[in-house]
């Protein structure tokens, strides 16, 4: 993760190879080695594409990923939910009172706040989970295969370690800040839209600022609004009332010719 703000904004249409380099070289610490022979031109501009691929879907100023990339994620986890039922929570997480550090200590110091919050969140996750600096001084996790009491446990720890980690913004200045945090399941097996997930998360997040910050608010998941039976009419052999069900043995006769 890179330490300190990169590029300002580039126009595009006027990128050029060796601007696309200085960038892949800031956000990455290394760019492209150039060809040694011929036939290793394609090799280098597509690792030069790549690169630029991958910086095109993080963040700046925290390596972490954009809310672009968050939101194919996001959207890939609907459709997994909607698929397999599995549990998976979705996290707003944003650092409290935060124009205070601006104000009082400045816009660097307030920068350096944003990396060490995100460099302390990416500590506190799993592989699996997708953690993307979302806007301003919002974050959010989407954390898939995560269980009612384990999302809970994850976002407490969360909201601890942060508010515990001291922050260095001066040679003698030492910070702590707080998150609040707002949570919301996936509905299970129902195909939902990101931006209902979203909302209902963020919601949560108004929620732990209006009730005095500092705290972690997560929605009830709600029960699945399909009924075991239900499910045995959308699945038939494949789901019994005791959970998922043997593939019954294939039948070539069974085949619609
Ligand atoms: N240093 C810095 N500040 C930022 C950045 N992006 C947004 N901000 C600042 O974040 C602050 C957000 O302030 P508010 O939305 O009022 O929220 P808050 O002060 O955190 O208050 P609550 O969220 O209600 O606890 C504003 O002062 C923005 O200028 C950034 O990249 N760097």
């Amino acid at each position: 993760m890179p330490d300190t703000a990169l590029h300002p904004l580039v126009d595009l249409r006027a990128l050029r190879l060796t601007t696309a380099l200085s960038l892949i070289e800031q956000g990455t610490g290394q760019a492209p080695a150039l060809p040694h022979a011929v036939g290793g031109s394609e090799r280098y501009l597509q690792s030069v594409i790549d690169s630029l691929c991958e910086l095109s879907l993080r963040d700046p100023l925290t390596g972490l990923a954009n809310r672009r990339h968050f939101h194919a994620a996001l959207e890939r986890e609907v459709d997994r939910v909607a698929r397999s039922g599995e549990a998976a929570l979705l996290l707003m997480l944003d650092i409290d009172h935060f124009k205070g550090v601006n104000d009082t200590h400045g816009h660097v110091a307030g920068d350096k706040v944003l990396q060490v919050v995100a460099r302390t969140l990416a500590g506190c996750v799993r592989p699996m989970d997708t953690l993307a600096r979302y806007g301003g001084e919002e974050f959010a996790i989407v954390l898939p295969a995560c269980q009612a009491e384990f999302g809970r446990a994850v976002a407490e720890r969360i909201r601890r370690v942060v508010a515990a980690t001291p922050i260095m913004v001066g040679p003698t200045t030492e910070l702590r800040v707080t998150l609040s945090i707002g949570g919301a399941f996936a509905l299970q097996w129902i195909r939902s839209t990101t931006s209902l997930w979203t909302n209902r998360a963020d919601h949560q997040l108004y929620r732990a600022k209006s009730e005095g910050r500092n705290r972690v608010c997560i929605e009830e998941q709600p029960n699945s609004t399909v009924s075991a039976e239900e499910k045995g009419l959308l699945f038939g052999p494949l789901y019994t009332p005791s959970g998922w069900g043997e593939l019954p043995p294939f039948d070539s006769n069974d085949s619609a010719n």
